[in-house]
């Protein structure tokens, strides 16, 4: 595994994911804003649940280049292929806790995104009576794309980014706290695979604000292009 300072991150290679879609609306937006994905969020915790007839109208509405994610937390299997199929999600992305056998099941039908949080990304949950097993289940690293998000997902706080230089795995995603003033700062500090932001895109939770979502996607280009440029040998 390289070091997340030396890998190679390409412009055009960066994933850009609008998450907390709950209109068609805000999906064409985020699509016109150049965005490579939008989430759809199923999981019943969150202020920004899409509505199953709506995610499948977006779906359907945005063609094949744009992603359409659907987030799920702690929820069955049954579930989650459910509303994938009804949904027409292209991936999935699956926070919480869940077995080798549910990510590799899955994974024999959608592109999977595994969040992880950051005690989880040394390997071990090192919170007070926290299970010490490993939680990158390693027979599964082929089939998935690993994103990091902080302990309370959607809840607009950053990641310390310069504690995770070493350990970031690359290509991983980064979630967490994201927006238009601190992405490129993000980017340059881990260079993911992909950027993924929610809470500071917003107007009102579930609602996009259309400057920061355009201001979003262009920071995250821009940014990107810097670590490409900065990656090349003299
Ligand atoms: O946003 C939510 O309500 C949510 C609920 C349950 C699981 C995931 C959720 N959102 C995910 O949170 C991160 C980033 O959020 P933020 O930018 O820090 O607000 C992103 O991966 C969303 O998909």
């Amino acid at each position: 595994m390289t070091s997340a300072s030396s890998s190679f991150t390409s412009p055009s290679s960066l994933r850009v994911k609008i998450c907390g879609t709950t209109s068609l609306h805000d999906a064409l937006l985020s699509a016109d804003a150049g965005a490579d994905a939008v989430g759809l969020i199923f999981a019943p915790v969150s202020k920004r649940l899409v509505q199953a007839k709506v995610a499948r109208e977006i779906s359907l509405a945005l063609g094949p280049a744009v992603g359409r994610v659907g987030v799920f937390m702690n929820q069955g299997l049954d579930e989650v292929l459910r509303m994938a199929e009804a949904s027409r999600l292209s991936a999935v992305q699956i926070h919480g806790e869940v077995s080798s056998l549910y990510l590799g099941t899955l994974a024999c039908y959608y592109p999977v995104l595994r969040v992880l949080r950051p005690a989880e990304l040394a390997g071990r949950d090192t919170s007070p009576g926290g299970d010490q097993t490993p939680k990158i289940e390693s027979g599964l690293r082929h089939v998935q794309t690993l994103m990091l998000d902080a302990p309370s997902p959607g809840s607009g706080q950053p990641l310390d980014w310069e504690s995770l230089r070493a350990s970031f795995p690359p290509g991983a995603w980064l979630a967490g706290g994201l927006g238009p003033d601190n992405v490129a700062r993000a980017i340059g500090a881990l260079r993911p695979g992909g950027v993924d932001a929610v809470s500071h895109l917003e107007s009102s939770p579930g609602v996009k604000n259309p400057d920061r979502v355009r201001a979003f996607v262009h920071e995250a280009r821009k940014a990107a292009l810097l670590a490409s440029a900065e990656s090349y040998p003299q």
